[in-house]
């Protein structure tokens, strides 16, 4: 029986990231118990010692402060103040001087720092805090902080809670922003800092705890004992039908390598065997001996416990899908029969009792978007990623696996993960084949949808970093065959 729930054991620390409304609603009541400024002191120690960790010595550094009127700002002048204090030379350029954080000014003036109108600071500095904005921003970068996205530095900057200009709670850039080398996020993770472009703008997150009690996070990224607890390890009892049959329908005439690089990821997925149907059934067998192969399509190709469907398909795929989602097994749609599901609409998955898993790239995302009306394309798919995948996953009534620079895999029931693997190596031609193969390999096995997704998305980029070790190009199948080692890394 396949379980759809998430396997996931509770305890197990996930990168968790929470939207701005349910932290306002954590400060709130953390507030209320706690002596004023307590939040902002816990806050300005965590970001005052990164900055330390930063500098080769505080003492004597050029450390700038853009200043917001917020309490972003504030966080930021009690930190500089800190540097101050250690003996940083240390200015605040206030965005809005009428405005300033009047507290946070006052410890930085104390502390021996001073206030500068002069923008050029910024390119001096040994060490920049964006205290522009953070949770509390609206819209674009005001006229006053906009200019800082683009003006050469020569220190780092470290932007604080968020990289200022980068939506919060989806990583959506919707005009200037300042690009950090590192931003340091108090209480939780954001879901902007996780997902490009946002997370391209946060550089290296570091989460600095002040003791809110959070809900449920609705985004989150897996980390590696997370995957490693959800990797599926045969039992004493297990055999090949046991541990799982994944169906793969896919390749044609024309395209028969995307089987070949489909069933490769399927084999290395942790299901005990691979049925494959399709027209490449003969190059399959040949370079794969261990996959069982029939032209007669997944009607009659023979149980299985997960199908995926579509890479490389052809005109084959609008068949060979409605084959699959006529079974009660759990479908992988990539590639062609996504295509044809843009077409057709959610209609056609109308009905299913077993999961169903899209994984399209944008270009196939702005198609599905296409089948529920929203016409868009692939730029505008990949600018909004959480935002698209959310609506596919809502709309179609399946787990959507959004690829590229960020994969956001997004369930029906609103719950979403952001993979932290990825790496551009993987953007070779066929890597999505291997990705589908692997993917429904694990739901062959039992995963749910989100958990087969987001570990699936997981191994792939370490299969990809593993493969460009320090930096080459590689294949689709060298991103398969590196899959064991990634794995044995795992749990290891
Ligand atoms: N949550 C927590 O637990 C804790 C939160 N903490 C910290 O508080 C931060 C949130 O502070 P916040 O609520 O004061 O809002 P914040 O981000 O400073 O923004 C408001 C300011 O930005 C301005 N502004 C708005 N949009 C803008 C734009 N597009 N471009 C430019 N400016 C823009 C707006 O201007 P105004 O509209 O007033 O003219 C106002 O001045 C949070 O991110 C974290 O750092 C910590 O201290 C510890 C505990
Ligand atoms: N810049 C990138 N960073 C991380 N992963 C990437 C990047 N570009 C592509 N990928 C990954 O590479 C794979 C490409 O899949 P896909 O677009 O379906 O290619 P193909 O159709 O050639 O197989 C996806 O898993 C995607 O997430
Ligand atoms: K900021």
């Amino acid at each position: 029986m396949t379980c759809t729930c998430s396997r996931l054991p509770k305890e197990i620390p996930l990168r968790q990231a929470h939207t701005v409304a349910q932290v306002r609603a954590a400060e709130a009541a953390l507030m209320a118990a706690l002596p004023d400024g307590t939040l902002m002191q816990r806050a300005a120690a965590g970001l005052a010692a990164t900055c330390a960790g930063l500098l080769p010595r505080v003492y004597g550094s050029r450390v700038l402060v853009l200043a917001g009127s917020g309490d972003n700002g504030g966080d930021a002048l009690f930190a500089a103040a800190r540097l101050a204090r250690r003996g940083a030379r240390a200015e605040a350029l206030l965005l809005d001087p009428a405005k300033a954080h009047a507290e946070g000014l006052a410890a930085l003036l104390a502390a021996g720092g001073r206030v500068t109108g002069d923008a050029g600071a910024f390119g001096r500095a040994d060490l920049v805090l964006d205290g522009i904005v953070g949770i509390g921003g609206s819209g674009p970068l005001r006229p006053a902080a906009a200019p800082f996205a683009t003006m050469a530095r020569r220190g780092p900057v470290v932007a604080v809670d968020v990289p200022s200009g980068v939506d919060p709670d989806t990583g959506e850039v919707s005009g200037p922003a300042l690009r950090a080398d590192v931003t340091v996020c108090f209480g939780t993770h954001k879901p902007g800092l996780l997902i490009d472009p946002g997370a391209e703008y946060a550089g290296v997150v570091h989460l600095v705890g002040i003791g809110l009690d959070l809900p449920p996070a609705p985004v989150a990224a897996l980390q590696h004992a997370d995957v490693a607890a959800l990797l599926p390890v045969p039992g004493a009892e297990s055999d090949k039908y046991r541990r799982g049959v994944v169906g793969v329908a896919a390749g044609s005439a024309r395209y028969p390598g995307a089987a070949l690089l489909a069933v490769a990821g399927a084999l290395r997925g942790g299901a005990g065997a691979v049925r494959y149907t399709g027209h490449a059934a003969e190059e399959v067998v040949r370079r794969h001996p261990e996959a069982l192969v029939t032209e007669a399509g997944p009607a009659r190709a023979g149980r299985v416990q997960a199908w995926v469907v579509g890479p490389g398909g052809g005109d084959g795929a609008e068949q060979a899908l409605r084959e699959a989602l006529d079974t009660d097994a759990p479908v992988l749609a990539d590639a062609d029969a996504l295509t044809e599901l843009g077409r057709l609409g959610p209609a056609l998955l109308a009905g299913r009792t077993a999961p169903t898993l899209l994984t399209p790239h944008a270009g196939e995302a702005a198609r599905l978007l296409a089948g529920i009306g929203e016409h868009t394309d692939a730029d505008t798919v990949a600018a909004h990623r959480l935002r698209s995948a959310r609506l596919l996953a809502a709309r179609y009534g399946a787990t959507v696996l959004l690829k590229g620079s960020t994969t956001v895999v997004a369930d029906p029931d609103g719950r979403a993960r952001t993979n932290p693997t990825g790496t551009g190596w993987l953007g070779t031609a066929g890597s999505g084949d291997v990705l589908a193969g692997l993917a429904g390999s694990l739901l062959a096995t039992g995963l749910g949808p989100l958990d087969a997704a987001s570990v699936a998305a997981y191994l792939h980029g370490l299969a990809g970093r593993h493969a460009a070790g320090t930096g080459a190009p590689i294949t689709a199948l060298d991103i398969a065959e590196a899959l064991p080692s990634v794995w044995r890394s795992l749990t290891g």
